[in-house]
């Protein structure tokens, strides 16, 4: 089992590279609506950082900026070392994982998962190997010729796990994936994640509102405020890895989540 500071080395160490950098960032809509005040964020290779907060405090708002799909108003974004804009071109790098599964209803599993490799330089069959492997991480090999509606909302989200981590993105952006699944559903995934995170060495933006969810998967939790949208503050969450299903009923991890609820009310 790794120690609270072996992690904390580990993620220092890779921290030479900030996978995230935002510096001033602002989003004001055309009618006037502050979405996002002034955030500044450094999000080191390796993190998996949640975004909790209530409605409206502009967590989609900064997954969007991120993903280059709403220009921010002020400020600098920078993703894997570029900005946004080139960041944007290099599609591969940053992986989508959505609360809805969105998976096509005429393609098998394995096709669904073959989408993001479409229009990549690879012959077919390196294609559908590495649609068996994404699905072998999530534990669906044996469903690859099934239907998206021959499966359960929990297997369907996994599809969409394994569809978003087929070309072995460095950045992963998750806004509320387990939120429409049920409590033991919901955290099976969540462990099932933390052994892939774990596994696959990438950096993870996790969106949710719920914050024993927050805190059980994540190295750190941004809380988000509304009115303007903000980070009210950044929570360290220092309890060790690999996290298991006990760790929910520790003092240390109860400790974490009053200081998030309590960070969530200023
Ligand atoms: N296109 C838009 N035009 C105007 N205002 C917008 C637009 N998109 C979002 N907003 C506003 O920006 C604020 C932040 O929205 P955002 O969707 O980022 O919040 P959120 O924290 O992700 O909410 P939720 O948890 O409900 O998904 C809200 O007040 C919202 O009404």
């Amino acid at each position: 089992m790794m120690t609270t500071t072996e992690l904390e080395e580990m993620v220092e160490k890779k921290t030479g590279q900030h996978v995230v950098k935002m510096k001033g960032v602002s989003k004001i809509f055309p009618n006037g609506n502050v979405a996002v005040d002034n955030v500044d964020i450094d999000i080191a290779d390796g993190e998996f950082i949640s975004f909790v907060g209530p409605s409206g405090c502009g967590k989609s708002t900064i997954f969007k900026m991120i993903s280059g799909l709403v220009e921010n108003t002020t400020g600098e974004i920078e993703i894997l070392g570029s900005q946004v804009q080139t960041a944007q071109q290099k599609r591969t790098d940053v992986g989508f994982v959505f609360q809805d599964a969105t998976l096509l209803p005429w393609r098998s599993v394995l096709e669904n998962v073959m989408l993001p490799l479409e229009f990549q330089r690879m012959s077919k069959v390196e294609k559908r190997e590495e649609a068996e492997r994404a699905l072998k991480l999530v534990g669906l090999k044996d469903y690859a010729k099934s239907l998206p509606r021959q499966l359960s909302g929990g297997m369907k989200m996994r599809v969409s796990i394994a569809r978003a981590l087929v070309a072995k993105p460095k950045l992963l952006l998750m806004d509320e994936p387990f939120g429409a699944l049920d409590e033991i559903t919901r955290q099976s995934l969540q462990s099932e994640l933390l052994r892939i995170w774990e596994s696959q060495k990438m950096t993870v933006l996790f969106i949710t509102h719920n914050v024993f969810e927050a805190v059980y998967l994540s190295t750190k939790v941004a809380v988000m405020t509304p009115s303007p949208g903000k980070i009210a503050s950044t929570v360290n969450v220092s309890l060790p890895f690999p996290r298991d299903d006990e760790i929910r009923t520790t003092h240390q991890f109860s400790d974490i989540v009053a200081r998030v609820s309590r960070d969530l009310k200023f």
